[in-house]
């Protein structure tokens, strides 16, 4: 592959964006350091996760996920759209599988534009979030987030979905000071994989609105794994059906919690907003 001259595409899943580069071709070695300088809005091309595609043994396409801080991750719900919809276009074929490091997903992607997304069985118990210390009912752990002085986001719920996810109820998401509470929370020391975090609106029993400070990544338009936290998270409480519309800041996103066999389906749009080539400095960052 030509680091030289390193197609990508520019994508979004509701307002949450990313990179694609695709390395089916040929091996792609990228350091965090060049993850940073990508992801930068102000010197690189600028977006929330790079995604790197790769060759798979067990899908259609193997779905690597680095957050704006160089991190490697194992889940993204908005991307896992994005991705669908260039495999199922190059294949021709509206049903895909995706591999992540973790899972292999299925995805459909309908003719309306919209794609589903099977986000698999959400993992429950403490030691599969993973937390740091055993609490036997996930479904509200007691967490101070830094100084006692410092707000606290009340008994958040923990998921799993490829991801860890806090979610805490809210009576306004939009008066939570999420982007001083999130880092705090995102680096606790009960996450020792830190985590996403969420706060969680009721509205009626098929809708909630949801707010999200991201892993490695900060405060996005939204965050398809944290739609399906904050729905399994809901759901398990009893303030909502198994259907749930979870209104981001960047728009709907509508998960199925399915009874038959546990799985969590995930809704949503995906848009390309433009392609070009990353200029090699920002694959070898200077000084680096
Ligand atoms: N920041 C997340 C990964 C991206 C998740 C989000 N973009 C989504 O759509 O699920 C994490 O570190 O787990």
């Amino acid at each position: 592959m030509d680091a030289n001259a390193l197609h990508f595409r520019k994508m979004n899943g509701l307002g949450n964006d990313f990179v694609v580069v695709d390395a089916r071709t040929g091996a792609l070695v990228l350091g965090a350091d060049a993850v940073r300088a990508i992801a930068d809005r102000k010197e690189g091309i600028g977006c929330d996760q790079l995604i790197v595609l790769e060759s798979s043994e067990a899908a259609d396409v193997f779905m690597r996920i680095l957050d704006a801080d160089g991190g490697e991750v194992a889940a993204c719900g908005n991307a896992a759209r994005c991705v669908a919809a260039v495999v199922a276009q190059e294949r021709g074929r509206a049903d895909v599988t995706i591999e992540t490091e973790n899972q292999v997903l299925g995805a459909h992607v309908g003719a309306d534009g919209q794609v589903t997304i099977d986000m698999g069985v959400p993992r429950l118990r403490w030691d599969e979030i993973p937390l740091a210390e055993a609490f036997h009912d996930t479904r509200h752990i007691e967490l101070q987030a830094g100084p006692i002085d410092a707000p606290v986001l009340h008994s958040p719920a923990v998921v799993n979905v490829g991801n860890p996810h806090a979610s805490s109820s809210s009576d306004d998401v939009e008066a939570v000071d999420l982007g001083r509470i999130g880092p705090m929370l995102e680096h606790h020391p009960l996450f020792p994989e830190r985590a996403n975090i969420s706060v969680v609106q009721v509205l009626s029993p098929d809708h909630v609105k949801v707010r999200t400070w991201e892993r490695g990544a900060g405060l996005t338009q939204a965050c398809g794994t944290a739609a399906c936290a904050a729905a399994v998270a809901s759901i398990r409480r009893e303030l909502t059906g198994r259907t749930v519309r979870t209104t981001l800041p960047g728009g709907d996103l509508v998960i199925e919690w399915r009874e038959a066999d546990g799985h969590v389906l995930m809704t949503g749009p995906f848009a390309l907003d433009f392609e070009g080539t990353l200029p090699a400095e920002l694959l070898t960052p200077a000084g680096v």
